[in-house]
Parts: structure tokens; sequence; C-alpha cells
């Protein structure tokens, strides 16, 4: 079986969170939000190397961190780009020929559990492609400029995304290699590959692996760390 490696993308500013600090490095139970995150896959056995692509400012203090928390599998440091597009194939460039699968996910992820990780990995080995996912519970339109709504999309159609977002390395580096050449830039890593005509599966997740966004979402993450998640403190 091929070598699977994590690409963590941690390089943003955060701005939604209007904090000083960086989201990532805000603290859940006492220790930072991206020490969870590498925490999580720290401890999976199938994960064999982790890429950690982070903002210039920070490498030298992720440094300390995988030195004090014990994560030995974080290879590579790197500093990430203006988008979290950049941010990901800088990551992916880290990767030699030995590595022949590779999982994307945000930092900002801590709350994935385990058997979600395993089971995206399982489904791309089966299928090239998979990713995360939970089925919209809202009812969602598309709305105009002005506030007008244009039309109500088939909710059974509609999946919220998530990561991890696991890939054949080879043909990850294709899509994102296409989009660089093509000027596109997409919001996950699945657009870019959808668009070289690689189906993605979905897996279906659950409503707890949040990406921490904005203020309440901190609060949200104590709660399900504490009542939900227990295994995931890092
Ligand atoms: N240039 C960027 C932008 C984002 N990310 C990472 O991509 C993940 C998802 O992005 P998001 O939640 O949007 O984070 P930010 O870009 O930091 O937030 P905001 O959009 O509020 O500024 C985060 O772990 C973030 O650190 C990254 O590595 N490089
Ligand atoms: C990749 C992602 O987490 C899927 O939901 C998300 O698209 C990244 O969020 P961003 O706010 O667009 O960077």
């Amino acid at each position: 079986m091929g070598r699977l490696a994590v690409v963590v993308v941690a390089a943003g500013k955060g701005s939604r969170m209007r904090t000083q600090e960086s989201k990532q490095y805000l603290e859940l139970q006492g220790k930072p939000i991206l020490v969870h995150t590498l925490s999580l896959f720290q401890r999976i056995d199938e994960v064999d190397t982790i890429v950690l692509v982070t903002g210039v400012d920070d490498v030298v203090r992720c440094s300390g961190y995988v030195e004090q928390f014990g994560l030995s599998k974080v290879h590579h440091i790197v500093p990430g780009g203006a988008e979290r597009q950049h941010s990901v194939h800088i990551g992916l460039q880290q990767l030699g020929p030995d590595v022949e699968w590779v999982m994307v996910h945000d930092g900002v992820r801590p709350l994935v559990s385990a058997e979600h990780v395993l089971s995206c990995w399982r489904m791309a080995q089966a299928a090239e492609a998979a990713v995360l996912a939970v089925p919209v519970k809202d009812t969602i339109k598309v709305v105009n400029n002005a506030g007008t709504i244009q039309s109500t999309p088939d909710r059974r159609s509609l999946w919220a995304i998530q990561t991890p977002q696991a890939f054949r390395l080879s043909m990850l580096k294709q899509a994102y290699e296409q989009a660089d050449r093509d000027g596109f830039t997409g919001t996950d890593d699945a657009m870019l590959v959808e668009r070289i005509g690689t189906p993605v599966q979905v897996v279906e997740s659950d409503y707890c692996n949040i990406k921490i966004t904005t203020p309440e979402d901190l609060r949200w993450a104590e709660w399900i760390m504490d009542n939900v998640r227990g295994e995931n403190k890092g």
C-alpha cells in the first residue's frame, strides 16, 4: 500500500474571527487549535507524514509546537501563499514520489473524527478522490445583488463540503498545475479535481466537523470537544 501524507493548511489570517492572533493559534481546552488538529493526524497509524503550511512569521513557533507536543510525523513546515489554494499547492510540492495518497485538511477543523478521516481515505483508494461532507439542513436560495431570490435548488442534491479531502497525489498535483495554468482559483481542492474530469466521491461525515471561522464557533467547538469528541483533545 502506498504511503499516505496529510497537508494541513494553516496560513490564513482568520479575518472573520476578528482577533489579533490568527485563529489557528487561539486556545481550545488550553492548547492551540492547530495543535489539536495536528495531534489527531499524529495519532492515526495509517498517516506516514504531515506537511504543515503556515504563515511566514509562524514557522518558528510551529517548530516549537512540534517539539513540545511530540508531533514527530510533521516532517515539513513551510510558509504558505496568499490564498488557501496557493498554500495547498506549496504543501503538495514538499511531497516526493514515495507518497501515493494525500489528504488535505484545514488547520482550523480540529473536530473531525478519526473514523471519518479513515472512511474518506478508504473511499479515495477505491475512487481516486473523496471528500467529507454533510447534507445541508437549511433550505438554500440563490439570491442576486439586490437581495432578491432567484431560485431554490433541490436540497436533496446539496451537501456542505468539509475536509479532509483525499486524493491520489499524482492526480491532485496535475489538477493544481492545470488550475495554475488556467488562472483558476477554487475554494476547495475537489473543485480543481472536478475540472480536470476526475469524479469526486462524497463521504458522509457529521455536523461536529466544523471549520472554526467566526467568534461563536469557538464556544461551539469547546462544547463539542467536551461533550462529543473527548478523543480529539490533542
Ligand atoms: N492563504 C491561506 C488562506 C487560508 N489558509 C487555511 O485554509 C483553511 C481554511 O480557510 P479559512 O477558514 O477561510 O481561514 P482564513 O483564510 O484564515 O479565514 P478568513 O477567510 O476569515 O480570513 C484555514 O486553516 C486557513 O489557515 C491557508 O493555509 N492559506
Ligand atoms: C475547503 C473548505 O473547508 C470546504 O468547506 C472551505 O471551502 C475552505 O474555506 P474558505 O473559507 O473558502 O477558505
